[in-house]
C-alpha cells in the first residue's frame, strides 16, 4: 500500500520546472488534502505563494494553477486565506515585478475571476477594491471568462450580527454570549447552537458549530 504523498511532496511534484503541463492529479490530491482537514488551508496557502514568487517563472505559472484549483474546490477555508488584503497585494507585486508575461496574465484573469465569484459578498471585499486598484494603475484585465468564477464549493453564508438569539431571542450579554451558525450564518445562543457538524458543499469537511435546525437539516431524517 503506497504511502500518501506529504503536501509538501505533492506541491513539490506539482510545481516542478521539470513539467511541460499541469500535474493535474497532483494538484487534485493537494485539492482533497485541504478538503478533508489533512492540511490547513493558512499553511496550504503558504506554500503555495512561496511557489508563486519563485525565480523560475515556470514554476510561478504552475504556483498559481495549483492556487486557481484550491479556490474552485476547496471552499471557504481557502476563501479566506486569499481573500485578504495582505495576499491581494501580494498577487499585486507578482502582477507588478513579473517579467513574465503568462505570470502576470494568470494573475490577472484570478483577480477579475475572485472579484465577480465574490461580488455579493463584504467579506471578502479585497479582492474587488484590489481589482480597482490595478485598473486604476492601468492593468488591462481581458473578458471575463464566466467558467473560471464558477467554483464546486459554494461560499458559506456571510456572519449576521444581532443583539438576541435568532432562534429563542434571548437577549446576549456578558453571560449569555453570542454564537455563528457556519451552515446559515445566523446569531445564536450557546443552546441553540450546541450542535456541530461537516458542511461538504461548502468545502468544510471537519466539524463547525451550526444551530439546531440547520443541523437538522444537514443531519435529520428529513429529506435532504
Ligand atoms: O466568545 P465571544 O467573545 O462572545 O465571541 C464570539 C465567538 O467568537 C463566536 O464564535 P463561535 O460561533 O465559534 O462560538 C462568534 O460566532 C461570535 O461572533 C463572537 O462574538
Ligand atoms: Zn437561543
Ligand atoms: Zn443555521
Amino acid at each position: 500500500m503506497f504511502k500518501t504523498m506529504s503536501f509538501e511532496r505533492l506541491l513539490e511534484k506539482a510545481t516542478s520546472h521539470l513539467l511541460l503541463e499541469p500535474d493535474w492529479n497532483a494538484i487534485l490530491q493537494i485539492c482533497d488534502m485541504i478538503r478533508a482537514g489533512d492540511t490547513q488551508p493558512k499553511y496550504a496557502i503558504a506554500c503555495i505563494k512561496k511557489k508563486m514568487f519563485n525565480q523560475n517563472p515556470h514554476v510561478a505559472l504552475l504556483a498559481l494553477q495549483v492556487l486557481e484549483s484550491c479556490v474552485k474546490n476547496c471552499g471557504v477555508g481557502v476563501h479566506e486565506e486569499i481573500a485578504t488584503k495582505t495576499f491581494m497585494e501580494d498577487m499585486r507585486d507578482l502582477a507588478k515585478n513579473s517579467k513574465d508575461d503568462p505570470v502576470k496574465n494568470k494573475v490577472l484573469e484570478l483577480i477579475q475571476a475572485w472579484a465577480y465569484a465574490f461580488r455579493n459578498s463584504s467579506r471578502y471585499r479585497a479582492v474587488q477594491d484590489t481589482l480597482n486598484i490595478m485598473k486604476a494603475e492601468g492593468f488591462t484585465f481581458g473578458p471575463l471568462k464566466e467558467s473560471d468564477a464558477m467554483f464546486a464549493a459554494d461560499t458559506a453564508p456571510e456572519w449576521v450580527d444581532g443583539e438576541s438569539c435568532h432562534r429563542c431571542r434571548a437577549q446576549f450579554s456578558l453571560t449569555q454570549r453570542k454564537h455563528h451558525c457556519r451552515a446559515c450564518g445566523q446569531v445564536f445562543c450557546g443552546k441553540c447552537s450546541s450542535k456541530s457538524c461537516a458542511l461538504p458543499k461548502f468545502g468544510i469537511e471537519k466539524e463547525v458549530r451550526v444551530c439546531d435546525s440547520c443541523w437538522d437539516k444537514h443531519n435529520g431524517d428529513a429529506i435532504s
